[in-house]
């Protein structure tokens, strides 16, 4: 009689329920750490504080991915009531208290817990660089005013200052090849424009030599190096172009007793408007006029004639004197332009002043790049005027939070070989198999080799 093993049936017994405890304990533990787990984010405040406006942005990011390429997104943007901080000049504490409504925003924006860790940056552009070249006091009371009404919240505050025209155009590069993730991906990046209403700025990747070495700028981002051309041009932006422009045809008629009217083709016929001496002549932009003509007024006609306009603006970029190999304009180097160009714009809810300054403000945008830059119809083919990318504004200030966070690192980071649930799926399938094969193993093996030849007596 064939007599069975006593303690193999207690034994498969144990060995299936600790395989089946096994698994479970196993499938529970990879269901729970792959779970979408709830994100936690960082936020990051900056002011971009304009020749016209202030606007104030708050970014977030998930907590844990801090330098993974394109994870930083506009969460919010404020735009401050009234003009830009630089019209505060004679009443600089106004400056800080016209941050308040924006402010009070953010706090509301940013979860509490985050406040204090929650950087604040203020960066001030052309208008603040004209108002530092004619009045310094006036310019650093301004500050001043908006570092103390900044401070007073509850987020860490990390400064406020005029950046150069430099940076801003670096800085405006940089979000948009940040945005459209042309860092990490072969697809190259592209060139930045920007028009703001004092200053204009032109950034692009150059193969050739730079001229001058206040156009020159490197970056080294995730493992690969740039090599870009900048300038920023003060006075150029539309607001001051319009300054320059009105300046050279009310010089032209100083010496007339009468009332002065200027008929101007940039403007459309309907249009006629008083305007003042001061409101064109207020700006360093501007050569200076007599002092007894400042109290003065001149009547603003429309025309409406684009060919003419666009031979009077021409007028404002000097092309007769270039030091270099090559120029833009205004004696400034600039090398043929490459590759594909974004050009930052503001557009939606048109504004009357906007509106009548529409015709004037397109004129010159193409007069700019194709009698100052140098583009030419195939080089129109490859540029994208843009306000937003996946909802986040192309302006420089997303570039200047990234670079002073170090949120876009030197060297790409080393990437895992596989994502990690991939890899929790993929340990758990192994183990189980081993762990099979062990019992396998140890099932034969240990089983008696001739069984029929044992009797129990
Ligand atoms: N909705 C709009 N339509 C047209 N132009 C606009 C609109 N919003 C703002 N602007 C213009 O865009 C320019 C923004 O310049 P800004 O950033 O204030 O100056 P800067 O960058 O030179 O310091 C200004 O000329 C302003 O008038
Ligand atoms: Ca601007």
């Amino acid at each position: 009689m064939k007599v069975k093993n006593p303690w193999h049936r207690p034994l498969i017994i144990f060995i299936a329920a600790v395989i089946g405890a096994g698994i479970i304990i196993m499938v529970v533990i990879a269901v729970v750490q792959n779970k979408p787990l709830y994100q936690k984010y960082k936020y990051g405040i900056v002011l971009d504080a304009g020749s016209s406006h202030t606007s104030v942005y708050i970014y977030e990011w998930p907590a844990e991915k801090e330098n993974n390429t394109g994870m930083v997104n506009q969460k919010h943007a404020c735009n401050v009531k009234g003009k830009g901080i630089s019209s505060y000049s004679g009443t600089p504490q106004k400056a800080g208290e016209s941050l308040k409504e924006c402010m009070d925003e953010a706090k509301k924006t940013i979860p509490n817990y985050r406040h204090h860790e929650t950087p604040v940056y203020l960066g001030a552009t052309a208008g603040m660089r004209l108002l530092e070249m004619e009045n310094k006091i006036a310019s650093g009371e301004v500050l001043k005013s908006v570092e103390k009404s900044l401070q007073a919240y509850p987020f860490s505050y990390q400064g406020a200052r005029i950046i150069s025209g430099q940076e801003e155009g670096a800085f405006g590069w940089i979000t948009v090849n940040y945005l459209s993730e042309n860092f990490r991906t072969a697809s190259g990046t592209v060139g930045a424009l920007d028009l703001g209403g004092a200053s204009t700025q032109i950034t692009f990747v150059s193969e050739g030599i730079l001229e001058s070495p206040e156009n020159s700028i490197d970056f080294r981002l995730y493992g690969n190096d740039y090599h870009l051309y900048t300038h920023s041009f003060l006075c150029y932006g539309k607001d001051q172009v319009l300054k320059l422009s009105l300046e050279k045809q009310i010089q032209s008629k100083l010496n007339m007793t009468d009332n002065i009217i200027l008929e101007d083709p940039c403007f459309h016929p309907d249009y006629n408007v008083i305007k003042s001496f001061q409101s064109v002549f207020d700006s360093p932009c501007v050569k200076k006029v007599d002092q007894s003509q400042k109290e003065n007024t001149f009547s603003h006609k429309g025309t409406g004639n684009w060919n003419k306009c666009q031979e009077a603006i021409k007028k404002v970029f000097n092309t007769s004197y270039c030091r270099f190999s090559r120029c833009s304009f205004n004696d400034v180097f600039q090398p043929p332009v490459e590759g594909q160009f974004g050009l930052k714009q503001n557009h939606p809810e048109v504004k009357e002043k906007y509106l009548a300054e529409y015709c004037f403000s397109g004129t010159y945008i193409i007069t700019l790049l194709e009698e100052g830059y140098g583009f030419t119809s195939k080089d129109w083919k490859n540029t994208k005027f843009i306000k937003n990318i996946r909802d986040s504004e192309a302006g420089w200030t997303l570039g200047y939070m990234l670079n002073l966070t170090n949120m876009i690192p030197a060297e790409a980071p080393d990437t895992p070989l596989m994502p990690y649930g991939g890899y929790v799926s993929l340990m758990l399938v192994l183990s189980l198999l081993i762990f099979v094969f062990l019992i396998l193993g140890f099932i034969f093996f240990r089983r008696p080799s001739c069984p029929a030849h044992k009797e129990i007596i």
